[in-house]
């Protein structure tokens, strides 16, 4: 089932499959074994799968003021607008995550005519609702992505949305396969080659670890392997603060490497098992396990950087290949939504 061999598996948690195993509860429903590996601290989360944020501070807020999501739990019913929640699928585009929605609604046979963008005050990203999923962009690079999906957790807890999954349907540069490929990540490595999202916290660096689920990932590939029109990899994926020197382009306004010198990064990466390499993953990684959820970061490659460094493909063949990570996920949606028999609504 596999095609590349995964080094440094993500930590293992005693719970069932959501589809494929025996057991009916949800994973996480009730697990924190690995929360607690990697915290030392009790599971966020409830028994009724509603999460807990873990900030005491908020407590002491009259009102929470979601900025950037132009939303707040004092003005806005949260729980009556998002509390069915079950997955938020994220991306950096407005337009993907737009058509994103758009599929979405199709594959679970949504009636739905209108898709309002419902941080339309905030002017900053686009978030749209179709029955159990909420599709919103979140920009290029960590700081975008990581102030949307802080802002989404405190709007999914403030909801007591119950055990949401959160999926990236993004884009990559693919390291030795065919562009056009997908990848799953199972841990995302930062530009300094370690497996963390560092953050610097007070003056100091914190570093925290950025694998993902590992069996939400497995549950993901064996989907995505029924689709005999493109690959799917599991595997690594580096996360650079840049699209040009950061991530060993020769093409960037500055370059002060050989091509030598990049080559032999672009090799040390793939001996370490990296697959991919994006703006996001470490970050996205570490945030949602942090926050007890579970998130895969599903990507499609638009180039093979053993070759090339520019993205060259088509305009048409590039959006062909963006929804290639949607169609898995949608999958896995409608999979999920069969299994637990809800009936999928929008309100
Ligand atoms: O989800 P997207 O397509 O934005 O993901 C990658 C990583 C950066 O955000 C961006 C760079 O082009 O694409
Ligand atoms: O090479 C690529 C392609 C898309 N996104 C990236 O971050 N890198």
């Amino acid at each position: 089932m596999f095609r590349a061999s995964e080094k440094n598996s993500a930590p293992e948690c005693d719970c069932d499959y959501i589809l494929t195993g025996e057991g009916l509860e949800p994973h996480y429903q009730n697990c924190s074994t690995v929360w607690r590996k990697h915290y030392g601290s009790s599971s966020p989360k409830n028994p009724d799968g509603t999460f807990r944020l873990r900030n005491e501070h908020l407590s002491k807020l009259n009102q929470d003021v979601l900025y950037h999501l132009g939303l707040d739990n004092e003005n806005y019913d949260l729980p009556k607008m998002f509390g069915d929640v079950k997955f938020v699928c994220m991306g950096g585009t407005k337009y993907r995550m737009k058509e994103f929605a758009k599929y979405i609604a199709k594959s679970l046979a949504i009636p739905c005519e209108d898709f309002v963008n419902m941080t339309k005050h905030s002017h900053r990203y686009a978030m749209y609702k179709v029955g159990p999923v909420l599709s919103v962009n979140h920009g290029i690079g960590i700081p975008s992505m990581t102030i949307l999906l802080q802002e989404v957790i405190k709007l999914l807890s403030y909801a007591k949305a119950k055990d949401p999954i959160i999926f990236r349907i993004g884009t990559s540069g693919g390291l030795n396969i065919s562009p056009g490929s997908v990848v799953i990540s199972s841990w995302g490595l930062n530009g300094t080659l370690e497996k963390s999202y560092d953050i610097p916290v007070l003056g100091k660096i914190r570093k925290i670890p950025s694998h993902f689920d590992k069996r939400l990932s497995e549950e993901l590939l064996s989907i995505a392997s029924e689709e005999k029109d493109f690959s799917t990899y599991i595997g690594g994926t580096m996360a650079a603060d840049d699209f040009y020197r950061g991530q060993a382009r020769l093409d960037g306004p500055f370059c002060d490497y050989t091509e030598e010198d990049k080559m032999a990064f672009i090799k040390t990466l793939v001996e370490l098992g990296v697959k991919n390499i994006e703006m996001e993953a470490t970050a996205f990684a570490a945030m949602t396990r942090e926050a007890g959820l579970r998130s895969a970061d599903v990507c499609v490659t638009l180039v093979n950087r053993l070759e090339e460094d520019q993205v060259t493909p088509s305009k048409s063949k590039l959006l062909e290949w963006q929804e290639r990570p949607m169609l898995v996920i949608a999958k896995y949606i409608s999979l999920y939504v069969k299994k637990y028999n809800k009936p999928a609504k929008n309100d």
